[in-house]
């Protein structure tokens, strides 16, 4: 199969037509079923981003971004107090879906900007801003996912053996991905890179969408599971690892999906680059360290349950769940953003990017 534009140009998540509905892929089934969903509800929004069947930081903050348009087209108010209100319980709603990628929050915040912005307007015409505002953040992502893609290639070289964790393909973004951008664009360049993806237990995001969007679009992916990281690395297989994230804090400690910051001791063990990419959505100044990111913890059942058709543990064993870790900044070699790439100090190299 090689259906690179297809790829990397997937409708993950979009507005209807007629601006009323979010339509996403539903992740879940992937890659066996490509089913689409469309939700109007608040609860079909909120369950698609608890229940990871649209996922991945930035697309998380799309789909939050729509999801509140079509909300707020909902509200039925005489005066802005009241409609705001409503605007706020609805924004609450679906921030309390899923604590630790920021870009939720984010794009949330961004949309209430618009409305706090301007109060003095008509519902209809806030209505309207609102649905550019939504548009705006899905199609600057896409710029973005361009520019780290570009960045990230400056980094490896044609026949590079590439390792990551999860996914951060364009399922996880708008177009290209973030980690997996610069792949498909070598693609795109003649470049062929030799990838290993982690399967990445519990919910598989690295065996059910890293390795089906690469191999889709005819890019070299071996699939291993999480325990087989250190020996592919050992074996000199591995010239960068590449991995996305969900909330970067001020001093570049990054978090992302649980067992990153594990490939991170095993990278610097073998000398090997370890990169985070991101959009600069992606990064919480407000986080000093990342002692102060918020780390989900999910239902241990997903352990036990979620991808076996029999259990595969007694239901009295117990399980953790925590579905991210906290990469240090002493492990990463850079931060690959839209507006380049940083190194250590990043406390310094992240201020510069907000100036
Ligand atoms: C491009 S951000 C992708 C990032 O999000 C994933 O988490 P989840 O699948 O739980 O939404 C994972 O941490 C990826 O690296």
């Amino acid at each position: 199969m090689n259906n690179l534009n297809e790829v990397t140009h997937i409708d993950n998540v979009k507005l209807s037509e007629d601006g009323k509905k979010v339509i996403i892929i539903d992740q879940t089934k992937l890659p066996n079923v490509t089913e689409y969903l469309t939700l109007g509800s608040d609860k079909d929004i909120y369950d698609a981003i608890f229940e990871l069947k649209v996922r991945g930081a930035p697309a998380i903050g799309i789909c939050a971004g729509y999801g509140i348009y079509v909300l707020a087209q909902t509200i039925k108010a005489e005066t802005f107090d009241e409609f705001y209100r409503e605007f706020v319980k609805y924004k609450d709603y679906l921030n309390s879906s899923r604590p630790t990628a920021v870009n939720l929050s984010w794009a949330l915040n961004r949309m209430e900007e618009v409305v706090t912005a301007n109060k003095n307007k008509t519902i209809g015409e806030i209505l309207k801003l609102l649905g550019d505002e939504c548009r705006a953040i899905h199609e600057e992502d896409i710029k973005m996912c361009g520019a780290i893609s570009e960045y990230g290639l400056s980094l490896i070289k044609d026949g590079d053996g590439i390792l990551t964790h999860c996914n951060a393909g364009p399922l996880a973004t708008s177009r290209y991905g973030t980690a997996l951008g610069p792949l498909f664009l070598g693609k795109e360049r003649g470049l062929n890179f030799r990838v290993f993806a982690d399967e990445t237990r519990p919910l598989l995001q690295g065996a059910r969408l890293t390795s089906y969007e690469l191999e889709k679009a005819g890019i070299d992916v071996t699939l291993i599971c999480d325990n087989m990281a250190s020996i592919v690395m050992k074996n000199g297989w591995i010239q960068a690892c590449f991995v996305g994230c969900d909330r970067i804090a001020a001093n570049g400690d990054a978090a992302n999906k649980i067992g990153t910051s594990g490939v991170a001791i095993l990278a610097k063990h073998y000398g090997i680059p370890f990169y985070v990419l991101g959009p600069t959505s992606t990064i919480d100044l407000n986080c000093k360290t990342g002692e102060d990111i918020e780390i989900e913890l999910r239902d241990p059942e997903e352990i036990r349950n979620k991808f076996y058709k029999e259990p595969m543990a007694l239901k009295e064993v117990k399980c953790y769940n925590p579905a991210f870790d906290v990469t240090d900044h002493n492990l990463i070699s850079g931060i690959v953003t839209e507006k380049g790439i940083c190194y250590a100090p990043f406390e310094k190299s992240i201020k510069a990017l907000f100036v």
